[in-house]
Order: C-alpha cells, then structure tokens, then sequence
C-alpha cells in the first residue's frame, strides 16, 4: 500500500512589537498580496480579535498571557484549513511568546522602531493617554517590551519604507511555504 505525504501546513507570522511600529500596516499589505495571487490568507490582529471575541481582557501579565494562547489556538485553526497566518500582536512577555511561537512552529518577526519615534506617529492617541496615566500598564511605557532574541526577521519600521518591509514578509513566507 503506498502511502501519500501528509499535507504542508501554511506558515504562522507573529508580528511582534510596540503600539504603532507597523504591525497592522504590514500585516495587511501581506495580506493584500496574498490574496491578489489568490492564496488564503488570514489577519488576527491582537487588537481587533479583542473586541471582538473577549472584550473582558485587559493588559495585566495574565490577561495578556490569555489573549496569545487564544490567538494561537485561532492561528492553529485557521491554518488547519490550509490559510496561511499573520498574528500582529504586541506579545509583550518573552516567555509567554516563546510558548506560543515553539507551538505553533511560527516564524518570529519584530516590527521595530525606537519608542521616540513612535511617540510622534502615535496614530490612535495611545501614547499621549498613557503619558497623562490616563491608560494605564501601557506597554513601552508603564508596562515592559521584551524584544526577540532571535527573530526571523527584524524590521526597522523607521528605516525601512512600507513596501520594502512588505517585501522582506513576502520573501519570507515564500521560503517556508
Ligand atoms: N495598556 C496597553 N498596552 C498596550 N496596548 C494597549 C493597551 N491598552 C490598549 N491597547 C491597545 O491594544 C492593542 C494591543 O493588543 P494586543 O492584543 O496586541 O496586546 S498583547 O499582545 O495582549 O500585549 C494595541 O494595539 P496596537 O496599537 O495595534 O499594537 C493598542 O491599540
Ligand atoms: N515601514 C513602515 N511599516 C509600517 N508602518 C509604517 C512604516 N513607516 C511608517 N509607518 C506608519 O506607522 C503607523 C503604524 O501603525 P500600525 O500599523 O497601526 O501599528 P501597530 O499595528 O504596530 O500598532 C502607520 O501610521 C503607518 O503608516
């Protein structure tokens, strides 16, 4: 009896980072590409898929360890189905992110830019609310960052334009697919 190989699974991104270093941005034009060569692709943005599905977490250590072991879980999901992933999420605690990177076999990626910079793009007002306390455990500035140790791909979101960074995605899942 012969036997056929199982199927490649879709590779993960994790988008890692700071509030406003490009994340979602990215995380999109990826997505616009795949889709217009007419692969499956799916966004879970950390920020979005809170609203949506569990609104009751905050940004404590723990309700943020809960959010990325339920983004994982929505990621191993859809990419069950054959949809490659994008995770664009802050994933503050190294630890925590390990966990669910190891998991699902994603690949890392740190979307970096110093925090002065992203100070003066703060493009939904965050920054300023978290400086006056308004917005409190705001991460970069009342709340830890760990970065990546060793990510896949480290993009400096301050250095390098949008299309490049998009580009530097493209080629990336395009070698692990
Ligand atoms: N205290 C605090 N710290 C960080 N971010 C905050 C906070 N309060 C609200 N926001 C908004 O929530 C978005 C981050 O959600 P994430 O799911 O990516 O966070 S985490 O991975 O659970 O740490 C983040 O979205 P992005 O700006 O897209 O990163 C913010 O818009
Ligand atoms: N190279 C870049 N990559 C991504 N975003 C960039 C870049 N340069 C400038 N930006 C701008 O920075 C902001 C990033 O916001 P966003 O994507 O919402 O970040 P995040 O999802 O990480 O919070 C946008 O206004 C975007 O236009």
């Amino acid at each position: 009896m012969t036997r056929s190989n199982p199927p490649t699974l879709p590779p993960v991104l994790w988008l890692t980072g700071l509030s406003g270093a490009g994340k979602t941005t990215l995380a999109r034009a990826v997505q616009q590409q795949l889709r217009a060569r007419g692969e499956a692709c799916e966004v879970l943005d950390g920020d979005e898929v809170r609203a949506e599905f569990w609104p009751e977490l905050g940004f404590s250590e723990g309700d943020r360890a809960a959010n990325i072991a339920r983004l994982g879980a929505l990621a191993a999901r859809f990419r069950a189905q054959g949809v490659t992933v994008l995770v664009a999420a802050i994933a503050p605690y190294r630890h925590a992110r390990q966990e669910v990177i190891a998991r699902l076999d994603a690949l890392e990626v740190w979307v970096d830019a110093p925090l002065d910079v992203l100070e003066r793009r703060d493009p939904k007002g965050l920054y300023a609310r978290a400086r006056s306390g308004e917005l409190p455990n705001f991460t970069g500035v009342s709340a830890p960052y760990e970065p990546p140790t060793a990510p896949a791909l480290h993009l400096q979101t301050d250095q390098t334009g949008i299309e490049d960074c998009t580009a530097q995605l493209l080629r990336l899942l395009d070698a692990h697919t």
